[in-house]
């Protein structure tokens, strides 16, 4: 038998020691994360393009326990059973949509809010962007969705450190070159910094606008609905952020602050793919002004988050999208 040029020979160097055998990693980052084989692929480069993969957090019991809802940042008392219908019937329904859905399953001893799992990480295309909550009651469920994301084969691509603040639906992206960043209560300028060099290490720009103090999120006042359409909280919309979605020529579906809007978080949706939303249940008027607007609207019943201050966008983990150029060119 021959010896395979990988068998030690007297005088040369081992693979070990990058003698023959030794393989050099050939691919960057970038690329093994598109391959999807060393690290699994995820992120996005819009707000609308076909959603392909979400992480949702299953309530757990500790959501039960929660006496004071305006403690936890609640606007009333959760029914958990019915909370846990509602994530089971979403789920199912993100599966018919095409969607597939993976699972946070956090102790009881994490946060109640840990429900909505939109505001714990952004999906960059090279990996996530680990959120840290601004308030007291959230600190620290960021920990639950890196394990989450980790056993997933997401790159955890950044941690904030110092007393940075940064919440995901502050982070959204405006054009295929850049993101804006709310500021505002859930989001500092140290934790936009941060997002600004994560993403200016993959060439995209980042703008930071002000979220005004009728929103908890820049996703309170505008959720991207297509190529330059957005839909609006009329009332809730800072100046610079409305001026940079006039300056790209968005066209804007408003909508006025009406008890739906307010308080049934009408705007709260998501978008599957190009003018295709997915809305909260129970908001005829604002059901009837997107599809006014032509935009194709499915819906689910999402009761309980409400109660909890969020409601479909806020409680789904945007983990992946397809490209937004495919998307362009496929429709
Ligand atoms: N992206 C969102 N708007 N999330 C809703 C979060 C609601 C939660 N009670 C909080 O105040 O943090």
């Amino acid at each position: 038998m021959g010896r395979s040029d990988t068998t030690p020979r007297a005088g040369l160097p081992t693979s070990d020691l990058g003698g023959p055998g030794w393989v050099p990693r050939s691919a960057g980052h970038r690329e093994e994360v598109e391959a999807g084989v060393r690290w699994s692929r995820c992120g996005y480069r819009s707000e609308w393009a076909p959603l392909r993969e979400v992480l949702l957090t299953r309530p757990h019991d500790g959501i039960a326990s929660v006496t004071d809802p305006a403690a936890q940042l609640m606007r009333a008392p959760v029914d958990l059973g019915r909370m846990r219908e509602q994530f089971a019937a979403l789920t199912e329904t993100y599966r018919t949509l095409g969607v597939r859905v993976h699972v946070l399953d956090p102790p009881p001893t994490a946060g109640p809010n840990i429900v909505f799992a939109r505001d714990l990480f952004l999906a960059t295309p090279q990996g996530v962007v680990l959120a840290r909550c601004a308030s007291a009651q959230r600190a620290g469920e960021e920990r639950h969705a890196a394990a989450a994301l980790a056993a997933l084969g997401v790159p955890l691509l950044r941690i904030m450190t110092g007393t940075a603040v940064f919440e995901g639906a502050d982070a959204l992206w405006v054009d295929e070159r850049t993101v804006l960043v709310g500021v505002g209560l859930r989001t500092d300028r140290a934790g936009a910094a941060t997002v600004r060099e994560v993403l200016r290490e993959q060439g995209v720009d980042t703008v930071e606008v002000p979220v005004s103090d009728g929103a908890q999120h820049l996703l309170g006042s505008v959720v991207f609905v297509d190529r330059r359409r957005a839909v609006v909280h009329t009332a809730a919309l800072s100046a610079p952020a409305r001026a940079e979605l006039v300056r790209r020529d968005y066209e804007l579906v408003e909508l006025p602050p009406d008890d739906e809007v307010v308080r049934r978080r009408s705007m709260n949706l998501v978008a599957l793919g190009p003018g295709r939303v997915l809305m909260p249940a129970g908001c005829p008027v604002t059901r009837r002004r997107l599809e006014d607007a032509g935009l194709e609207v499915f819906t689910a019943e999402v009761g309980e988050y409400v109660k909890a201050a969020g409601a479909l966008g806020c409680l789904t983990g945007i983990l992946r999208r397809d490209d937004s150029d495919a998307a362009a060119q496929a429709g």
